[in-house]
């Protein structure tokens, strides 16, 4: 079998090198050794029959691990090159001349185990493969029948497929013993995993119908047939989970809008198909010329329908409330509170079951979402505090909001919670107030129903949240540069911790108690309306380190220092005996809040930094030796943005000014991640880019990508500081050479030549060489015998692959 090496599944791995240094033929023979250190079945057989075996690993394998004089047939569709202490043949295993020909090499012996390692074709067509693959495995499980000793173990892949079930039923009924297993060594992209079967039960005679694939393949019928479902949808099809249905393999798949509509399960259908039909069958559908004329369904809705696989969350959400209409006016949803007696005859015994299912699951979802849910808001309370105290640093609000979240109208304990209100998704009753009559509610009841229809839109809202978080998740799963920018931002938006120790009140020590400590905490920022830099937020931090206000804040010190001098002065009239530690503890005051300043922005430049590659990366020391801020423009925005300061277009005080944006100050309160989600890719300040400035960072860009990799600029650096050394050594040798007295000049310029020539001349490179992985040289491991300098051991097929890759390279040149 031609190994493909460039790619997925054909990589070249540990397996494939350790196999090669082992001199096994291919790196299946891992799997063998894997399998048998799991269930130890090779030591225990003196006769083993595998079934597929080109190359030959497993038999090398069986070889090695089976008692000496031990018997090993091994027989495959391709040649084998013999194997020591393996008799091997060419021959079909489904054809009765390949089991007369085991049965002429193992004579009256009867197998201990039985190997199946067969794979047809694989890479073609999916479907057909697995079918094909479990047609192998079920003739090499009829040659097991025939060939093996009662006890005797048959080892076999199998591919995950629908037919995986069918086949295990078939081992337990013949073994008493049956596992599943992946080695370590096979490809977890592999649909492959290989049942152990032990103990072989080896019956009289067994029903033909047990190993023949039509039968152990057959379609079962469902045994418990839903006719809830059928009431509602007679003609519905089950649905399969295992892949494409039988003979339709299209990627593009449409379903009747009717079909939604009765469907208990409406997300499946969302999340499976790309359309949803309003086509009329041949014979004309009432219901579907309802639905198409009804007033409800908009335009919109139809758009949404015409390709679901486009659609975001909002459109989901749209048709699952239209659905849900739909079904109200067909009688589909039965109300929670309607007297039995009213409800219409067929609805009447199907509709309640259908309704239980639904509250049981919703509750199971519910439950599951609460925890995620608290931890949601948790977050989000916590980022409120955050940015309430960034507001009051930069007064912008007054401190007293904060007690005011607590306590005041806003806050949750308030009698007037507009917030509350929101949640029982009633605010626009509230605002529309004036529009409804005050009986009407009263008089129809249909105060329970809009609540009823609340919850079901608040088990739909809960549904797409969990949908779209398994969405970010397996998104996640595949983009490393995805997981690395949620990192940052979990770490950007991780729990607020309140005020550093130094602000908290000296009261306020017991860290066990968290809730308490929060109290204080909130106390704490009304207490203290203007913390110190020092007890920033990490927002707050970074907003105040940015490089504009370094000039600010240096202007209002320097001010304020002239203030304190001229007072200084004033004191140092009166006082003129004031101590030098007291001078020095004055200066020396404002360096931790230098420090901390310092690591802030060196957050900050390792945020633009990952922002850019979308990896987390060390932070390095963003200061010059002089102090100043060492930042690196490596966008064209920064670069427009600094040109235009640099030529005097922008002034410092501008870049300010042009802070307070649309963007700035967002109020995200209450809005689900999505939406945030969403709004954070696309909502932001798009800034000018000048042609120039594109260039420039071009240019830039290119000189850093022509920079030699920093192990290549150390290797060549190792190289010139030796050469230096040698140069060196060589001038000190003939310096004193030249020194000597006892020698003639000619005999001092030869001698100088001499040392020069052999300085000059290069070290022949080490031969390696090649050992081949056989005879007494076969699995060693460390260093053959009778070979010196550098060795490298290998086995025919590798010289093979050479040859190969040799060929292909010429090829390709042509
Ligand atoms: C994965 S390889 C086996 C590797 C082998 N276990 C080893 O360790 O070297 C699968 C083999 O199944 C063989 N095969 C597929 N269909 C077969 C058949 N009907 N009869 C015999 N061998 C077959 C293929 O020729 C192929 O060499």
């Amino acid at each position: 079998m031609a190994i493909q090496k460039k790619h997925g599944k054909g990589r070249l791995d540990k397996w494939y090198r350790l196999a090669k240094e082992k001199g096994y033929r291919a790196r299946a023979a891992f799997k063998l050794i894997q399998l048998n250190q799991k269930y130890g079945f090779l030591e225990k057989s003196k006769v083993l029959l595998d079934l597929c075996a080109a190359p030959g690993s497993w038999c090398q394998v069986a070889a090695e691990y089976m008692p000496a004089q031990s018997i090993i047939v091994g027989v495959d569709l391709s040649p084998i090159k013999p194997i020591p202490r393996a008799i091997t043949f060419q021959s079909d295993i489904t054809t009765e001349k390949c089991r007369a020909t085991i049965r002429s090499h193992l004579k009256h012996w009867k197998a201990d185990c039985v190997l199946h390692d067969g794979a047809p074709n694989v890479g073609a067509a999916w479907v057909q493969d697995a079918f094909s693959q479990a047609e192998l495995v079920l003739q090499s499980l009829k040659l097991a029948t025939e060939f093996l000793n009662e006890g005797g173990s048959f080892v076999t892949k199998v591919f995950r497929s629908k037919d995986y079930n069918p086949l295990l039923w078939v081992f337990k009924q013949l073994f008493t013993s049956v596992e599943a297993t992946k080695p370590p060594s096979s490809r977890n992209v592999s649909a492959e995993i290989f049942v152990v079967c032990r103990g072989y039960k080896a019956p009289k005679r067994i029903d033909p119908k047990f190993l023949d694939p039509k039968h152990v393949f057959a379609e079962l019928a469902d045994p418990t047939p839903n006719n809830e479902a059928k009431v509602f949808n007679p003609e519905k099809k089950r649905r399969r989970r295992e892949g494409y249905e039988e003979g339709d393999y299209t990627q593009f798949k449409e379903i009747p809008v009717t079909e939604f509509i009765n469907t208990t399960d409406p997300i499946a259908i969302l999340g499976s198909y790309n359309k949803l039909s309003f086509q009329q069958p041949p014979g004309g559908d009432l219901a579907m010329s309802t639905v198409d004329r009804l007033e409800d369904t908009t335009d919109e809705i139809r758009m949404c329908c015409e390709d679901l696989k486009i659609l975001g969350k909002k459109e989901f959400r749209n048709l699952l409330r239209w659905r849900l209409k739909l079904r109200e006016k067909f009688g589909l949803v039965v109300k929670k509170n309607q007297p039995q007696e009213t409800e219409a005859e067929e609805v009447a015994e199907i509709a309640p079951m259908d309704e239980e299912l639904a509250i049981q699951e919703q509750l199971l979802k519910m439950r599951e979402k609460e925890t995620s849910r608290s931890k949601k808001e948790r977050r989000k309370e916590n980022e409120k505090k955050r940015k309430e105290i960034v507001r009051l640093q930069m007064h912008m609000t007054t401190p007293m909001d904060i007690g005011m979240e607590q306590i005041g109208p806003g806050g949750e304990d308030a009698t007037f919670s507009l917030k509350r209100i929101d949640r029982a998704n009633a605010r626009d009753a509230v605002t529309n107030a004036r529009d409804i009559p005050a009986e009407s509610e009263s008089e129809d009841g249909s105060g329970s129903e809009s609540e009823e229809s609340d919850d079901d839109g608040d088990r739909l809202e809960r549904e797409l949240d969990t949908m779209y978080e398994q969405y970010q998740d397996r998104m996640e799963d595949k983009d490393s540069k995805l997981r690395a920018k949620k990192a940052r931002k979990n770490y950007e938006t991780e729990e607020w911790e309140g005020f550093s120790d130094e602000n908290k009140g000296s009261d306020n020590e017991d860290e066990e108690d968290e809730e308490d400590e929060e109290d204080e905490q909130d106390t704490a920022a009304s207490a203290h309306p203007a913390p110190q830099s020092g007890s920033l937020s990490n927002n707050a931090a970074l907003f105040f380190d940015q490089d504009i206000f370094q000039g600010l804040g240096d202007e209002a010190e320097e001010e304020e220092e002239e203030e304190e001098e001229e007072e200084e002065e004033g004191e140092d009239e009166d006082d003129i005996e004031m101590g030098d530690e007291e001078e020095e503890e004055e200066e020396e005051a404002p360096a931790p809040k230098q420090k901390k300043q310092k690591q802030a922005s060196k957050k900050q430049e390792s945020e633009w930094v990952d922002d850019s590659e979308g990896e987390v990366e060390e932070p390095e020391d963003p200061r010059k030796a002089n102090g100043q801020l060492d930042i690196d423009i490596i966008t064209a925005e920064a670069m427009a943005l600094a040109q235009s300061m640099a030529t005097g277009e922008k002034r410092s005080q501008d870049i300010v000014d042009d802070g307070y944006n649309r963007f700035a100050f967002r109020d995200m309160d209450g809005l689900p991640e999505w939406f945030l989600d969403d709004e954070g890719q696309h909502s932001k300040p798009h800034r000018p880019i000048t042609k120039a400035a594109a260039a420039a960072i071009r240019e830039k860009m290119r000189a850093i990508n022509a920079r030699p990799i920093k192990k290549v600029m150390e290797a060549k650096g190792r190289k010139k500081f030796k050469a230096a050394q040698r140069l060196e050594k060589l001038r000190k040798k003939s310096a004193l050479l030249a020194d000597d007295e006892a020698l003639s000049e000619r005999d001092k310029s030869q001698a100088i030549t001499k040392l020069m020539s052999k300085a000059t001349k290069k070290k022949p490179k080490q031969q390696v060489k090649l050992v081949v992985a056989k005879g007494a040289n076969r699995g060693i491991s460390g260093r053959p015998r009778g070979v010196k300098g550098k060795y490298k051991i290998v086995d025919s097929r590798m010289k093979k692959d050479i040859r190969a890759e040799k060929r292909l390279a010429k090829k390709k040149q042509k």
